[in-house]
């Protein structure tokens, strides 16, 4: 028996989109026809209120929200796991649920920051289990400008991911939203706050116009570690590739949300295991390389055998580039009977270590092909 397992590099794009709630119609006036027609008036843009504003009590609001998360989590002592990153996202799935009646501000009272949240999708090869899965709602904006924001202040309430080892169990495809922190520099150089408020493991308020509250598979808060987060969503992926289906994670999210962060984190060559910083692909291939070498000493009698093969492409602009053989570009999309979809003339490489992976994942990363996202 044979297992192969392959490992591909998706630059992930960065983009802004509105969604939520639809928009009212531009066109659709109530003058009789044939008048002259007038677009609708609109609010001023200076007139629209910025969350930030509006937190004048919210310190104590937070406060109080804060004491009912710590009253959710030990309500809810069996998820653990930590999500966390600003900027809404994808979810499929998701609902979410407008405070108030007002229409989304339009974009430019908003500017776009680092600030954000970055999306981990993940796929699991198995059959449908009648779980969550379809739609794709998302919303993306921008955060408050406002200067000397409060919400940086406040310290923010705490969720525990759940490891679960059932994670694939109920859902085929599971959406976790990783809320990455300010940096020094957003808070104090640029004045940026927080634009989003997180209610629980699983929902979290933009704060924007109106408040609208999203709910995800997963939310993971900012101070999740590296490793916890490993733990939550990568650890049950390998286990799902142990049993046979197979397994995907991609990330989404705007420039600087953080998707290099958390598949990638700090990289280097491996000396005395890896650090602490590192992100969930080399540690997804760690603890690979361990369950295949417990399960080969396992069943020696059978003379059970994995083999594991790495390619790491890019597609940009629908062109399939093979990074580890830059030259092979406008590689082709086939489709066979056996093998399923695959990228013809992309180049594998066999890797039976932790150390292999992350030698290629180097080579890639330090030549100029290299771009964002995993
Ligand atoms: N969870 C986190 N904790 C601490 N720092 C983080 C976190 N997530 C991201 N960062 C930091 O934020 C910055 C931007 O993150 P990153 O480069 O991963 O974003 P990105 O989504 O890959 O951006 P781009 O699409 O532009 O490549 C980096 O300096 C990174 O170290």
């Amino acid at each position: 028996m044979s297992k192969e397992i392959s490992s591909s590099r998706i630059p992930a794009r960065s983009s802004s989109s509105r969604h939520g709630k639809p928009e009212g119609n531009e066109n659709e006036f109530e003058n009789p026809p044939n008048s002259i027609r007038f677009p609708p008036a609109r609010t001023p843009l200076n007139s629209i209120q910025d969350p930030s504003s509006q937190i004048d009590d919210s310190d104590s609001k937070l406060r109080s929200e804060a004491g009912r998360s710590s009253r959710f989590f030990s309500e809810k002592k069996a998820e653990v796991l930590d999500y966390a990153t600003p900027r809404a996202a994808v979810r499929l799935n998701s609902h979410s649920e407008p405070n108030s009646a007002q229409s989304t501000p339009a974009r430019s009272v908003w500017k776009a920051s680092n600030y954000g949240s970055s999306v981990a999708a993940c796929t699991s090869g198995r059959p449908p289990q009648g779980g969550r899965g379809g739609s794709l709602s998302k919303v993306s904006r921008g955060i408050s400008t406002a200067a000397a924001s409060p919400w940086p202040l406040v310290e923010v309430p705490h969720f525990v991911l759940v490891e679960d080892s059932s994670f694939w169990m109920d859902h085929n495809v599971q959406v976790l939203i990783r809320i990455r922190p300010i940096s020094s520099t957003e808070r104090t150089l640029q004045g940026y706050g927080r634009c989003l408020r997180q209610e629980s493991a699983q929902t979290l308020t933009w704060l924007g116009h109106p408040e609208t509250r999203f709910t995800f598979d997963h939310i993971a808060c900012e101070t999740i570690s590296q490793e916890k987060l490993f733990k939550a969503a990568g650890l049950p992926m390998v286990e799902n590739c142990m049993s046979g289906y197979n397994s995907c994670m991609f990330a989404y999210g705007q420039t600087g949300s953080g998707k290099t962060y958390t598949m990638m984190g700090e990289l280097s060559e491996i000396v005395d295991g890896l650090s602490g910083d590192c992100g969930m692909t080399p540690r997804i291939f760690e603890y690979l390389f361990t369950r295949i070498s417990d399960e080969e000493e396992k069943r020696r009698d059978e003379q059970l055998k994995y083999s594991c093969k790495c390619s790491f492409i890019e597609i940009y602009n629908e062109q399939i580039t093979d990074l580890l053989e830059p030259s092979s570009t406008n590689l082709q999309l086939r489709e066979d009977m056996k093998k399923g979809v695959y990228v013809e003339n992309l180049k594998e490489y066999e890797v039976t270590t932790v150390k292999d992976v992350i030698k290629l994942l180097l080579q890639v990363a330090n030549s100029d092909l290299c771009t964002t996202g995993v």
